[in-house]
């Protein structure tokens, strides 16, 4: 009877990973005699309260290093496997910034094996939370370029405070660099193709009320309601069975974490390659440089 109930709790996440499959139904009775308790790295806490609620911590902007990276990872497979957890809430623990996005300086300077390590990590995050079984909603309390645009289109509702100078977008050519094929694709899947079109080669960051209108975030309310607004809009959507909600989910997102997942070695080959060059490492240094200076 208990197998069963894996069997039919785990269906969707066979259509999305037939390893993780597996997994889920081996962790699934280790988890049943686990106590749910909040746990917190250093960079990503999560809240078991109302709802679940992951917060990144990562002064002074929550950039995304490698260390947030792995441990954004570890954080949401330890509930990804928590039978008890069917929805979390992303956010950050700063007022004013949801994410810096990756962190440059995690692409300066460094080894090709770094790199490539940071890289992995990277998709590591994507792959796991666009393809999360679970219902993500992103509160966006600040402003959310690049990497952090990304995390914020993975999720399945996007609520952003009401702030003109709180801006979201995928910015890479700003910095002289190029975002890859899967950024793009959740963005086409998010707002369609001829907006992110404009969007990429512009590197366009949209403010709060403009996101809105191009349907990169699904909602503005206050500052001080992003957060409640989150944990109302997760009632409505664990109000639909799981399975079928999940199915649904997998049937939109599975063919493009299939196309990551078949080129993911020649993804970190093509970024390695790219970062390495010269020209890309000045272009960073001078982004760094101008954002240092702005001060
Ligand atoms: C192919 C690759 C795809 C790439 C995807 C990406 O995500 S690329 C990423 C694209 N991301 C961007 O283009 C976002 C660039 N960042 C911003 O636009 C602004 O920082 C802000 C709007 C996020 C916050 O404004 P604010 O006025 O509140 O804060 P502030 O500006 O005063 O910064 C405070 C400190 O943080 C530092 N730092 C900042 N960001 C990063 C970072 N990503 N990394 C590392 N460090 C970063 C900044 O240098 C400063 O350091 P200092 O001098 O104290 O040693």
């Amino acid at each position: 009877m208990a197998a069963q109930a894996v069997l039919r709790s785990s269906a969707p996440a066979r259509l999305l990973s037939g390893s993780f499959y597996i997994r889920k139904g081996v962790l699934a009775s280790w988890q049943h005699y686990q106590s749910r308790r909040p746990f917190s790295n250093e960079k990503v806490l999560v809240e078991l309260d109302e709802s679940t609620v992951m917060k990144m911590k990562n002064p002074p902007v929550n950039s995304l290093s490698l260390d947030v990276l792995t441990e954004f990872s570890i954080s949401l497979e330890k509930l990804e496997i928590d039978r008890g957890c069917r929805g979390v809430i992303l956010t950050s623990a700063f007022p004013k910034i949801f994410s810096a996005g990756l962190d440059i300086t995690e692409m300066c300077g460094k080894s090709a094996e770094h790199y490539a390590a940071f890289w992995r990590a990277v998709q590591e995050m994507w792959l796991k939370l666009y393809g999360s079984n679970m219902v993500t909603i992103a509160a966006i309390n600040g402003s959310s370029p690049a990497g952090g645009c990304l995390m914020a289109m993975c999720c399945d509702y996007r609520i952003m405070a009401d702030n003109p100078k709180f801006a979201i977008g995928l910015n890479e050519t700003q910095l002289g660099i190029v975002a890859p094929f899967w950024f793009k694709e959740t963005m086409v899947n998010t707002v369609g193709n001829r907006v992110t079109e404009q969007s990429l080669q512009l590197g366009q960051m949209y403010p709060a009320p403009d996101a809105l209108k191009i349907g990169l975030v699904d909602k503005l309310v206050t500052e001080e309601k992003v957060q409640s607004t989150a944990v109302a809009a997760m009632s409505q959507w664990l109000a639909v069975p799981d399975h079928a909600r999940q199915i649904t989910k997998s049937i939109m997102r599975k063919p493009t974490i299939d196309n990551l997942v078949k080129h993911r070695e020649a993804d970190i080959n093509n970024f390695v390659s790219f970062i390495t060059k010269d020209s890309i490492q000045k272009s960073l240094q001078v982004y760094m440089d101008r954002l240092k200076q702005k001060k």
